[in-house]
């Protein structure tokens, strides 16, 4: 059995259950359940906090997990992303009172409020300046108000909790996040259930982000029209029954299938018609 870690809560935790559900496994029904056997597919879910992931994964006592290349990074665990899966889009910045420091090296003998310490302190180091780190919780955009910290390191995502506190970003981003595989540094990247898990997922990925597009065309118009929709390998081209026209199938990223549409019916393309990709294998 493949074991796998996913978030119990937090902003990670819905999307991946999401995902996993999308990919076919079992997903827990409420959330005191804990572990999640999926005999069929031969994988067992243990929900658990996302900033422990990392480490659990990293002590081999599970196979992969599901968190934040933030969280990742900060734990400092032995673990490494196996792939990248674009929900939970996040930066991670200083921010302070307007006026205050206009960055990172200004902070000298400043104190620095974050959920994240370790990234901090690494960042901090690297920087070669000498402030102090004190850790909080969470509504870490709040201790700047009540005094604990001048300056505060968070995740900032639309910067609308920042704005509520009258705080600003100050100096470059110091990463950006988002929710990542990940797995135990080192571990054979070849295990057959890992990687087929890992195809589950970019299925989701995939029919996710494209759509298949059908169209007739004259055959004089179609090699401009393959241009426009070269599809991942090749389009597949059906000859129709009315002479000289062809019918064309591809699959199209999704964000641009208006755009694609409106210049194939420009070319003289029609019955253009795009359908969802509910599941798929590259
Ligand atoms: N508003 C947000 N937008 C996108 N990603 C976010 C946001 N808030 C947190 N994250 C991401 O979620 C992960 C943090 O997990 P965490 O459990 O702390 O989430 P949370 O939403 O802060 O939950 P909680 O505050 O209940 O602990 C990190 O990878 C972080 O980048
Ligand atoms: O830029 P925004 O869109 O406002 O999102 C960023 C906020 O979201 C998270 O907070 P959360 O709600 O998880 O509370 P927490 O600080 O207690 O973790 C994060 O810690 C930031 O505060
Ligand atoms: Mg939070």
């Amino acid at each position: 059995m493949l074991r796998i870690a996913v978030p119990n809560k937090g902003a990670i935790s819905g999307p991946a259950m999401a995902m996993l559900h999308e990919a076919g496994y079992k997903q827990r029904k409420e959330s005191k359940e804990l572990v999640l056997v999926d005999p069929a597919n031969e994988v067992e879910f243990f929900y658990l906090r996302p900033r422990d992931i990392a480490i659990y994964v990293s002590s081999g006592r599970l196979d992969i997990g599901i968190t934040g290349r933030d969280l990742l990074l900060d734990s400092g665990a032995e673990a490494e992303e196996i792939l990248q899966l674009g929900f939970a889009r996040s930066t991670f910045r200083y921010a302070t009172k307007p006026g205050t420091v206009a960055g990172p090296e200004g902070f000298d003998g400043l104190t620095i409020a974050t959920s994240y310490e370790g990234i901090v302190a690494k960042h901090l180091a690297e920087a070669g300046v000498n402030a102090s780190v004190v850790h909080l919780d969470g509504a870490v955009e709040t201790a700047i108000e009540l005094g604990v910290a001048q300056v505060i390191a968070d995740v900032v995502e639309t910067g609308t909790s920042l704005r509520n506190a009258g705080l600003e970003v100050i100096g470059e981003p110091i990463m950006t996040s988002e929710a990542v595989v990940i797995r135990r540094t080192g571990a054979p990247a070849d295990d057959p259930k890992v990687q087929q898990f890992l195809r589950r997922l970019q299925g989701v990925l995939v029919a996710r982000s494209y759509v298949m597009m059908d169209y007739d065309c004259r055959v004089e118009h179609l090699e401009r029209a393959v241009a426009l929709t070269p599809g991942l390998e090749s389009p597949t081209i059906s000859p129709l029954h009315h002479e000289g026209w062809v019918a064309v199938r591809s699959m199209v990223a999704a964000a641009e299938a208006q755009r694609i549409m409106d210049d194939l019916y420009d070319l003289g393309a029609r019955a253009i018609l795009t359908t969802a990709i509910h599941a798929c294998r590259l």
